[in-house]
């Protein structure tokens, strides 16, 4: 299983390299779970990685957009793809008084140029069949889960786990990764095994003071070994 981390500058994007992340994926946490960094510093980020971590593939977000926002969110696709990502990241926020929002986001981000990562915010669950319709389009390199509230818990004990095992096995039916995310912590990781995403995403659980606290590649390592290796793994380790 690979690990994605979010960073927030140069400085974290590097030390989360180094420590053994596969993807780096560029947001402000403190702007909420997709929450958008400013243009120029995706752009700054992407070509300090591209120097000095070549092979590493790296993500950037649109930030946090309802689905009524479908114009800007493709503007914001095609100006964050120019900054150099191999990934953009859209979230799909539930609109249940307009259930056919999501689709035709779905739709027009399948038409983009760029490689998006749909997003589904999974806090009220997860819409199998809205997965099922952006599957169909073939356009997606990647889908992902992830949670908008950080605080009330690990997606893990959100989501039941015979719903994200159905994700994970219909995303990879298709030949598109599967990536799990929301407030996942190192205690996850015999259950993400199990999953068996092709990535998990972290954030709050490579930082100790909270999401928006400066990252510590100590947990980076710790994750990278809890995530490869059987039970067992100390928790201990990287303290
Ligand atoms: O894309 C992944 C997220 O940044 C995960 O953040 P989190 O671990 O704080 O939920």
């Amino acid at each position: 299983m690979k690990m994605l981390v979010s960073v927030r500058d140069a400085g974290e994007a590097l030390l989360a390299a180094e420590a053994g992340a596969d993807f780096i994926d560029l947001k402000e946490p403190a702007n909420g779970a997709l929450g958008a960094l400013a243009l120029p510093d995706v752009a700054h980020i992407v070509s300090v990685l591209r120097g000095r971590q070549p092979g590493l593939r790296i993500s950037a977000t649109v930030g946090d957009l309802s689905l009524q926002q479908a114009d800007e969110i493709l503007r914001r696709v095609e100006r964050v793809a120019a900054c150099g990502v191999d990934y953009v990241k859209v979230g799909l926020w539930p609109e249940p008084s307009e259930p056919g929002l999501a689709s035709t986001l779905v739709d027009a981000l399948a038409a983009c140029a760029a490689r998006i990562v749909p997003v589904f915010v999974a806090d009220q669950g997860i819409d199998l069949a809205l997965v099922e319709h952006a599957l169909a389009s073939g356009a997606f390199p990647a889908l992902m889960v992830d949670t908008a509230d950080k605080r009330r818990g690990s997606l893990l004990q959100r989501v039941p786990l015979a719903t994200l095992a159905a994700f994970v096995a219909t995303v990879r039916a298709r030949g598109a990764m599967a990536g799990l995310a929301g407030s996942l912590r190192a205690e996850d990781s015999d259950a993400l095994r199990g999953l068996a995403p092709d990535f998990a995403g972290f954030r709050g659980a490579v930082t100790r003071g909270g999401r928006a606290d400066a990252l510590d590649p100590r947990l980076v390592r710790l994750l990278r070994r809890r995530l490869a290796a059987g039970a067992g793994a100390p928790l201990a380790a990287a303290a």
